[in-house]
């Protein structure tokens, strides 16, 4: 497991956790050796001249002595370095699920990041901190006294070395009975943690649908699932438990018959019996705590195991040499991509002069937004090209193209923060004064000056606090400052009243000014804007050209507008 974890975390943790794997073992040993010197104590006490335990006695205050020190000494060291590693495991863990492409980010991942990211972390890394240091004294102690028994008495010593595999045996055996049903509570937790944050994020529209009974129906299915997981893992871990416990205690009975058999042969005296049984029963504790440790092992393992499955999934490949364009024009060369068995771009043609705008129009589900998708490499093309200014996006930095592409969609993401630091994302080191002219760009300065907290103003998780267009207004504001010389649009206004539709179109106008863009839309007055149209079905290009010679073939794209503004005029 700790090779997992180093193999996890990088070689760099692999010194500090040596040492403290290290100052662990020797404080088992000084343990299991304080606990040893009571033999002679003992033995000289029950003696007949019980002065003789003083220098014993002494020894065994020394032993305890070095053993507390040692404890502390290793104690500190595990915390110090559990917390480190925790500290590198966030840190890992977020840079990479930076790097991971957008399409890993299935529905139903936000539940698994969140429950990995919160208590899987956490009780992986919890390993070094809290269930090292007792899992290194179970095992070493009692070794170090069985050793210390063989020292005094070779029959009882073997005895106890006999028991070592028996124990060691039910251990693993319990192990591994309980591996399946520990993954399948694992995934269970999961899922349920997955639905919990479903049904949260999905009150308003199941409240408003009145579907709240049906969802909550799901969650608690999720949930009886888990409680069910939950008791099989706790069945299959009892048998283990209950045989640990045992075989303990048959090992130390035997060990009490054959002292008892061997004092009666005058082959030992009692005091030596007395002291290898109180021995004994020193090793009992930290075996049976073994049982209780190792399901805490194992749930760490599962946790590290899924860890490592995130952390070793490939973020899209970055090139060796990457490659700059010069130029902003973009084009899609024959390109397929698939999302798992469906074709959703297939063979797609397309190109965009730099500076010059691309409207890409069809029904829902036609494979629109992936064409953007594309172009941003949130996903990788499964043949053909996405070129801008003839180089192939794959061969790009990653930085770099995002520094090229300003995205603006329907929904917009606000983070937690003010107006201001939401803007700023756009481009972090830009003036106040660059900042100010991209909001009134946006008319966003309309929104602030209403706003009692102007520019400070907490936009509250996701933006909830701001309305639709207010927040739509946020992201012109902040593609604006990026001043990207490509820009996507999905969708941005479709969803506006009149009053914001209008600010908002004032602000594209702006973004798109002498910018390579290229916009999913479902209006024909933004449509009309474009230099170019190219209507989509079921991922193929049906046909291209201008909004007019489009209209004037009266084909499928004409067709379309008819039915679009036939609903209008219903409406
Ligand atoms: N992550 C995904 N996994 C599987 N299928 C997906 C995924 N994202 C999109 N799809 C499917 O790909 C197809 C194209 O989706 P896309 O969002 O590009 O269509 P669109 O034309 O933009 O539709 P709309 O106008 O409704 O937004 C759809 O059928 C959709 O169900």
């Amino acid at each position: 497991m700790i090779g997992t974890l180093l193999r996890v975390l990088g070689q760099e943790y692999a010194g500090p956790v040596r040492r403290t794997v290290a100052l662990m073992t020797a404080t088992a040993l000084a343990e299991g050796l304080s606990y040893a010197l009571l033999v002679p104590v003992l033995r000289a006490l029950f003696g007949s001249t019980p002065e003789d335990a003083r220098p014993w006695l002494a020894a065994f205050a020394a032993a305890v002595a070095v053993y507390a020190v040692l404890r502390y000494v290793s104690d500190r060291s595990g915390f110090r370095v559990g917390t480190t590693m925790l500290h590198g495991m966030y840190e890992r863990l977020g840079e990479h699920l930076a790097r991971l492409p957008i399409g890993w980010y299935q529905p139903g991942r936000t539940g698994e990041v969140s429950v990995l990211a919160s208590q899987g972390v956490l009780q992986a890394m919890g390993v070094i901190a809290h269930l090292l240091a007792p899992f290194i004294s179970a095992c070493v102690t009692p070794l170090t006294i069985v050793a210390v028994m063989l020292a005094f008495n070779w029959q009882l010593g073997l005895a106890g070395l006999a028991a070592v595999p028996l124990v060691a045996a039910v251990q693993l055996r319990a192990a591994r009975a309980t591996t399946a049903t520990d993954r399948e509570r694992v995934e269970r937790e999961r899922a349920a943690t997955g639905r919990v944050i479903e049904y949260l994020q999905a009150q308003p529209v199941l409240r408003a649908g009145g579907r709240t009974g049906e969802r909550f129906g799901l969650l608690d299915d999720s949930l009886r699932e888990l409680r069910r997981a939950s008791r099989r893992a706790t069945l299959s871990a009892l048998p283990g438990v209950l045989g640990l416990a045992v075989t303990v205690q048959a090992v130390f009975t035997a060990l009490l018959a054959l002292g008892a058999y061997l004092a009666l042969g005058g082959g030992i005296g009692a005091a030596e019996v007395l002291a290898i049984l109180v021995l004994a029963a020193r090793c009992a504790d930290p075996l049976l705590s073994l049982a209780e440790m190792s399901g805490g092992i194992r749930a760490a393992r599962a946790e590290l195991t899924r860890l490592d499955e995130v952390l070793t999934t490939e973020p899209l490949p970055e090139p060796r040499t990457p490659r700059e364009p010069t130029r902003h024009d973009v084009e899609f060369d024959a390109v397929t991509f698939r999302h798992g068995d469906r074709t959703v771009a297939d063979g797609v043609t397309l190109s965009v002069p730099e500076g010059r705008r691309l409207a890409v129009v069809g029904p829902s589900g036609a494979g629109k937004t992936t064409l953007l998708q594309l172009l941003a490499r949130f996903y990788d093309v499964d043949a053909g090209a996405v070129r801008i200014g003839g180089v192939d996006v794959r061969e790009m930095d990653t930085a770099a193209l995002m520094a090229r592409i300003a995205v603006v969609f329907q929904d917009v993401y606000l983070f937690d923060g003010t107006i201001e630091e939401n803007v700023r994302l756009g481009r972090p080191d830009a003036t106040d004064a660059e900042v100010r002219a991209a909001a009134a760009a946006a008319r966003l300065d309309e929104v602030i000056e209403r706003l009692p907290g102007g520019w400070s103003t907490e936009v509250g998780e996701g933006g909830v606090l701001l309305s639709g267009g207010e927040r739509q207004r946020v992201s012109i504001a902040r593609a604006l400052l990026k001043d990207a010389p490509i820009v996507l649009l999905d969708e941005v206004t479709s969803a506006l009243d009149p009053v914001n539709e209008a600010a908002v179109h004032a602000g594209i106008e702006e973004l798109m000014a002498g910018r390579t863009v290229v916009l999913v839309a479902h209006r024909m007055a933004t449509v009309r804007r474009a230099d170019h149209v190219a209507f989509l079905d079921a991922g193929r290009v049906l046909e291209q050209g201008t909004h007019e010679e489009l209209l004037r073939r009266a084909g499928r794209y004409a067709a379309y507008w008819d039915l679009s503004l036939a609903g209008v005029a219903r409406d």
